[in-house]
């Protein structure tokens, strides 16, 4: 994992009315694979939101690819940050081919590499073999690939996945990771989920947001340690990953 700051949060507050999100939040983010975890509410989409610039930090400073984020242009934002939101509302009716070239053009890609890129991105999600059926012919896991396709067919410089694995079943989560590892060696991605089972435990690095603040930053590898190192009674139903999580995060049951 390289060194250089890709995003750069310094003491970055941020609350919608009278609901606070993030208190001071300080957090370094660089190549390769992150993982944003959460429990639901935690901050993860306003994270990405004033990332890219949809919402403004009451006070503190945010930097995106060396830039503050205010500074950057929409344009440059969209050439340079390929987002998959988690409401990932899609066309139906369009063929995934079609799809994927139309946010290819609407990212301004030049026309005469739209086609090739197009392939690219649905041969590196796997999809190649459903680029000619419609959008609402895709099983669910097809359907995120496919928003994924959209999301890195210009050749960004980073990736933002907000909840990618929402609503699959565990096989297909598992994919989706093995999925994201593979991406993340040529681009820097951000995953959020609140499902630690999506997080990659041999590689990567995590960022975990509870109560308004960062919990826990560093690699995920340290994050595995820290969780076979502990003897939490947390809860007795959790598995040593949960137990980890819910003592960090100061949570032991459902939120909300
Ligand atoms: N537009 C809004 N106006 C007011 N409150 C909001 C708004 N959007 C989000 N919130 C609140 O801010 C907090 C953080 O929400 P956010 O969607 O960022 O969390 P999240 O971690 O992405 O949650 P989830 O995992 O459920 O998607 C929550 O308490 C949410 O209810």
């Amino acid at each position: 994992m390289g060194s250089s700051p890709i995003i750069e949060l310094d003491a970055v507050s941020f609350r919608y009315g009278r609901r606070e999100v993030l208190r001071e939040v300080s957090v370094g983010i660089g190549d390769g694979l992150t993982f944003l975890v959460g429990e639901n509410g935690a901050g993860k989409t306003t994270f990405f939101r004033l990332l890219l610039g949809a919402e403004t930090p009451r006070s503190g400073r945010i930097d995106l690819l060396g830039q503050r984020t205010g500074r950057l242009s929409g344009t440059q934002l969209r050439r340079q940050i390929g987002y998959l939101p988690q409401d990932f509302s899609y066309p139906g009716h369009m063929r995934v081919r079609d799809f994927v070239a139309y946010m290819a053009w609407l990212r301004q890609l030049p026309t005469a590499s739209i086609d090739e890129a197009v392939t690219k991105a649905l041969a590196t999600v796997g999809l190649a073999d459903r680029a000619g059926e419609r959008l609402d012919q895709l099983s669910g896991g097809m359907v995120r690939r496919a928003g994924i396709a959209q999301a890195l067919v210009h050749g960004p410089q980073l990736l933002l996945l907000d909840e990618p694995t929402v609503g699959l079943d565990p096989g297909r989560r598992v994919k989706m990771r093995e999925l994201l590892v593979e991406l993340s060696a040529t681009v820097a991605i951000v995953c959020s989920t609140h499902l630690l089972e999506d997080v990659d435990l041999t590689d990567g690095k995590m960022v975990v947001l509870a109560g308004s603040r960062v919990v826990y930053e560093g690699t995920s590898r340290a994050f595995g340690d820290l969780v076979r190192a502990g003897e939490t009674t947390a809860s007795t139903f959790a598995s040593p990953l949960e137990q980890a999580f819910l003592r960090l995060t100061g949570v032991d049951g459902e939120s909300e």
